[in-house]
């Protein structure tokens, strides 16, 4: 039976972007990073409330289709409970659109914003780790942005065929990454669709280069966790950032500035973000030249998964 929750409760979810495919790792790895979104969520009386504040609070709408709104609806209606109203604000930092897993965090933080309403009124129904990353998976697609967000880390995610042939069951295992790693993002001004950049990979690819792929997927879990100093051999790709590379000009020259300085450099996501792993201080002569090209450069923690208080 729907249980119906009280006027007048309220949560915060933290949550944190990602950067998916760390190169080999396509479709499947993925890094949560400490760039956070905030959504608070409030029980009323009627109707629905929704304010943005900061990035992209001029162009997403403010209604029913507004994502975070539909995501908080999806979780409320998964745990089996109702509100007879919702006011949400949202407090956007992380960039919309640049391959940092924007669409993702605004679904995993409504799905947690919502899970957390329901903890504090029917525990007993709330969601765990695995149903948030199969929900938030389900529902915006991308398992290896969702489960970085939901869970931290470095994530390896994977789906498999479902009882329903047309659901699949989205798994995800979170890792700690190795501490001498640093993340800096170079994030470029112009934005990139990731449907855009994703409709320009093949159907099929060679097997000398899925065998290439798989021996770095897995090398990058090593690297990531344990062995840094592997990361350059870890962070090569034959399976869509050079495919995708006529899209990301920019974004494909700051990759290979930076692995020819010995930074272990990649596509974030679908870009047109570069994310770049090392164990130096990122240098300053770069940092010089890629805001001279207009990419602004953070230096950012690893983060853990979506925090509700
Ligand atoms: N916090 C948010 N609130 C509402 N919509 C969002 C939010 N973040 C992202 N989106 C939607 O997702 C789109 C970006 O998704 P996508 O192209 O997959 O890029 P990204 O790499 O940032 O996830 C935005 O244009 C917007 O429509
Ligand atoms: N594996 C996906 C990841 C998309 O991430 P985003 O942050 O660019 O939305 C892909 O490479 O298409």
């Amino acid at each position: 039976m729907t249980q119906t929750l009280p006027v007048g409760i309220s949560v915060t979810a933290r949550v944190p972007a990602s950067s998916a495919n760390l190169g080999p790792g396509f479709d499947s790895l993925g890094l949560a990073l400490g760039l956070y979104d905030e959504i608070t969520v409030t029980t009323t009386g009627s109707g629905l409330d929704v304010r943005v504040e900061g990035e992209g609070a001029e162009e997403v709408p403010w209604g029913p289709t507004h994502l975070v709104v539909r995501a908080v609806e999806r979780g409320l209606e998964a745990a089996g409970v109702w509100a007879d109203g919702l006011d949400i604000v949202c407090r956007n930092v992380i960039p919309h659109s640049r391959g940092l897993g924007s669409s993702a965090s605004a679904v995993v933080g409504g799905l947690a914003a919502a899970n957390g309403l329901v903890r504090k009124v029917a525990p007993e129904r709330a969601l765990d780790d695995t149903q948030l990353v199969q929900l938030s998976s389900e529902f915006e697609g991308h398992p290896d942005n969702a489960s970085a967000s939901v869970l931290g880390g470095v994530v390896v995610s994977w789906s498999e065929a479902g009882v329903d042939a047309e659901q699949r069951a989205y798994r995800a295992v979170t890792l700690p990454v190795d501490p001498a790693i640093k993340v800096v993002v170079l994030v470029p001004t112009v934005r990139s669709s990731t449907a855009h950049t994703r409709g320009l990979l093949p159907d099929l690819v060679p097997h000398r280069d899925a065998s290439f792929n798989v021996s770095r997927a897995a090398l990058a879990v090593v690297a990531l966790t344990q062995r840094p100093d592997l990361l350059m051999p870890a962070t090569e790709d034959m399976l869509h950032q050079g495919q995708r590379a006529p899209a990301l000009p920019l974004t494909t020259k700051w990759v290979a500035v930076l692995r020819e300085a010995g930074i272990a450099a990649t596509v974030s996501g679908a870009g047109p973000t570069v994310l770049a792993l090392t164990t130096e201080p990122f240098p300053a002569e770069l940092r010089a030249a890629a805001e001279a090209d207009d990419l602004a450069v953070l230096e950012l923690e690893v983060a853990g998964g979506v925090e509700v208080s």
